[in-house]
């Protein structure tokens, strides 16, 4: 069946993030955990993390490997850091977004099996797509839910769906709508133009983004921005769509003052807490 397609824009966030009431406390706004960064990888879960606090989540946790726990710490000690209790950090947790920098290993697919199974909000990137490839058509049907967002770069697409990565992008509409039929949820197929396809047969496209944003940990920030909107209580469609935005938007404001080249992904978090509150 076609869809139609929709554009994301500003009026997305006056709809869903209305002003915050007045009583509010950080039980309000979700608590995500991020779960990655094996050896060598710890900052894409670091930006991950940071990135969810900078965008509204109440709580943010990061469960990671015990030599990146200082540098979290460090950078962002709003985050709260642990390499230990992942059951308890697991049920505490109202949000998960697992997969940047978790690696390929057994540390990483064993926390994966156990996550995977929770009927809580979710975002899949990296290495937990990369997992998810792995399994069987009968295994992937189990684990889906419809409050769970992918977030593939189209060479991740291609290892979902097992073909080529120039069939992803020879018709991106057409991957995208096949990644959300086999794995439910929603997709937002990353690059330019990104897209963004629901389970309730919605489709939108984003209009903003640049070359800029193609550098390292850019997908991991675009990871902890969702996340955020999920704990805040957008639907998986909806957090997606509203993130990819705020992403793009936000590289585009840097791209006009300072040029493309040299974007680095935690320059986002720059421009990016205006952008959320309406302020440009
Ligand atoms: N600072 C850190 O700690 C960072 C850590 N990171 C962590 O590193 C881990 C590996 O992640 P990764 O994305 O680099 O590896 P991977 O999926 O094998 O991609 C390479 C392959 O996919 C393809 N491909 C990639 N992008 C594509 C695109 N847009 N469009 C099309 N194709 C694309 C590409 O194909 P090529 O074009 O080169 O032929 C190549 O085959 C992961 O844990 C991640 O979280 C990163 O987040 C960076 C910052
Ligand atoms: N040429 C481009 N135009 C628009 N957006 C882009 C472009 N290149 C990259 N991006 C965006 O930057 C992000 C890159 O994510 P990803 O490939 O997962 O990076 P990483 O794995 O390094 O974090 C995605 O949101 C993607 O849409």
């Amino acid at each position: 069946m076609s869809r139609t397609i929709q554009t994301v824009d500003a009026q997305w966030l006056k709809r869903l993030l209305p002003r915050r009431p007045a009583q509010a406390h950080k039980g309000y706004f979700g608590h995500v955990l991020v779960v990655g960064g094996d050896h060598g990888y710890g900052g894409a879960a670091i930006m991950a993390a940071q990135a969810a606090a900078r965008s509204g989540a109440g709580l943010v946790s990061l469960y990671t490997r015990q030599e990146h726990i200082s540098a979290m710490l460090s950078r962002q000690p709003e985050v709260m850091a642990n390499h230990q209790h992942f059951t308890t950090m697991l049920d505490r947790a109202t949000v998960i977004l697992a997969g940047p920098g978790l690696g390929p290993d057994s540390w990483g697919k064993a926390l994966l099996a156990q996550l995977l199974v929770s009927n809580k909000p979710q975002l899949l990137d990296a290495d937990a797509l990369n997992y998810l490839a792995t399994l069987s058509t009968a295994e992937q049907q189990q684990l889906q839910h419809d409050n769970r967002v992918l977030t593939p770069h189209p060479g991740e697409a291609a290892r979902l769906l097992n073909c080529p990565t120039a069939a992803i992008e020879h018709d991106r509409i057409a991957a995208v709508q096949q990644l959300q039929q086999q794995f439910g949820g929603t997709v937002l197929l990353k690059g330019q133009h990104s897209l963004i396809a629901g389970p309730k047969q919605q489709l939108a496209r984003l209009s903003c983004g640049n070359p800029g944003m193609a550098s390292g940990g850019m997908g991991d920030v675009l990871s902890g921005i969702i996340a955020a909107l999920l704990a805040q209580g957008l639907n998986s469609f909806d957090a997606a769509a509203l993130g990819g935005w705020l992403h793009g938007s936000a590289a585009d404001q840097l791209a006009a003052e300072r040029g493309e080249r040299g974007l680095l992904a935690t320059d986002i978090l720059l421009p990016l807490q205006k952008l959320l509150n309406g302020k440009t």
